[in-house]
């Protein structure tokens, strides 16, 4: 039956997302108010200039399989704050977390060209960025996803079943801390870790990275969120918990001898680490 489904609205989560939609509202309250015919058509042009950009975008990339497409389509008519308040998911959890077309297209590109074979994931969601690395894999590709909450795995794992290339993923349900020690015990190594859980603990993961074998050698670290909807270079007073701790992951990045790295300001900002 059409028109059942429930479709939300994303709200805005990144720095441009936050500026289009602030530009917006002063677009809109220049109209009402006696401003000179320059300073309007200035304010149009911006506007313009930056609520183009992530359209245009999707236009310039390759198109995301029907499998992403379905789970980001599913991952919007999910009520999370229900399942929250349910008790069936013991975090709440919300439809911007996914990583969605660009940036799953953007490590689909890495993994490809790195020639990565084995993956881990540090923070899955509904699985959008586990199975855009999972296409990207050849036939003997891991990715092996932590994620602590049971309900989205489940989730996932059901979007996984209906790809050819879902069979190349494990899902474990830990707090990914305690995984990636297990991992570190069994002597396991990635050539790719994607970081995208909890942002507190963001030092705590890079460090066990660069002091044991779970990264190989030659393999690199993407980093999410790491522009944090701007809050890590706005006035620290606008900072949220999240803010503060991505502030403090990128200046332990900056300081950290081992490592080089590049921020690239893609969604919400995605750091790429790899060892000097
Ligand atoms: C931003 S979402 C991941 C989005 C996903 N990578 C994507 O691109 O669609 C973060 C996920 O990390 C999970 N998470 C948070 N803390 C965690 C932890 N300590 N261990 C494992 N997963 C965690 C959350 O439950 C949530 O599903």
């Amino acid at each position: 039956m059409v028109g059942t489904l429930k479709k939300n609205t994303a709200r805005p989560v990144t720095p441009l997302g936050i500026l289009v939609q602030q530009l917006e509202q002063i677009v809109s309250a220049a109209q009402t108010e006696s401003v000179s015919t320059k300073f309007e058509a200035s304010l149009n042009s911006a506007y313009k200039l930056v609520a183009g950009l992530d359209s245009y975008l999707e236009e310039c990339t390759t198109s995301e399989s029907d499998a992403l497409a379905n789970l980001t389509t599913k991952t919007q008519q999910e009520d999370w704050s229900k399942r929250f308040s349910d008790g069936e998911t013991v975090k709440a959890l919300e439809q911007e977390m996914l990583s969605g077309h660009i940036e799953g297209q953007l490590l689909k590109m890495l993994v490809s060209i790195s020639k990565s074979k084995r993956v881990l994931e540090v923070g899955m969601f509904t699985g959008y960025s586990a199975l855009a690395i999972a296409e990207a894999l050849p036939d003997d590709g891991y990715v092996l996803a932590c994620e602590v909450d049971e309900y989205v795995s489940q989730f996932a794992t059901d979007c996984f079943a209906v790809s050819p290339h879902g069979k190349k993923i494990e899902v474990r349900v830990a707090p990914a801390m305690e995984t990636m020690k297990q991992l570190i015990k069994d002597g396991e190594s990635f050539d790719l870790v994607f970081v995208d859980a909890d942002k507190g603990g963001y030092i705590d993961y890079l460090r066990l990275l660069l002091d044991s074998d779970l990264l190989a050698d030659d393999g690199f670290i993407c980093v999410d969120n790491t522009l944090l909807q701007g809050q890590p270079y706005l006035p620290q007073e606008q900072r949220t918990a999240n803010g503060k701790a991505i502030a403090r992951f990128n200046h332990f990045v900056a300081e950290e001898p081992r490592v080089e790295q590049v921020l690239v300001p893609i969604r919400d900002g995605l750091t790429i680490i790899k060892r000097k």
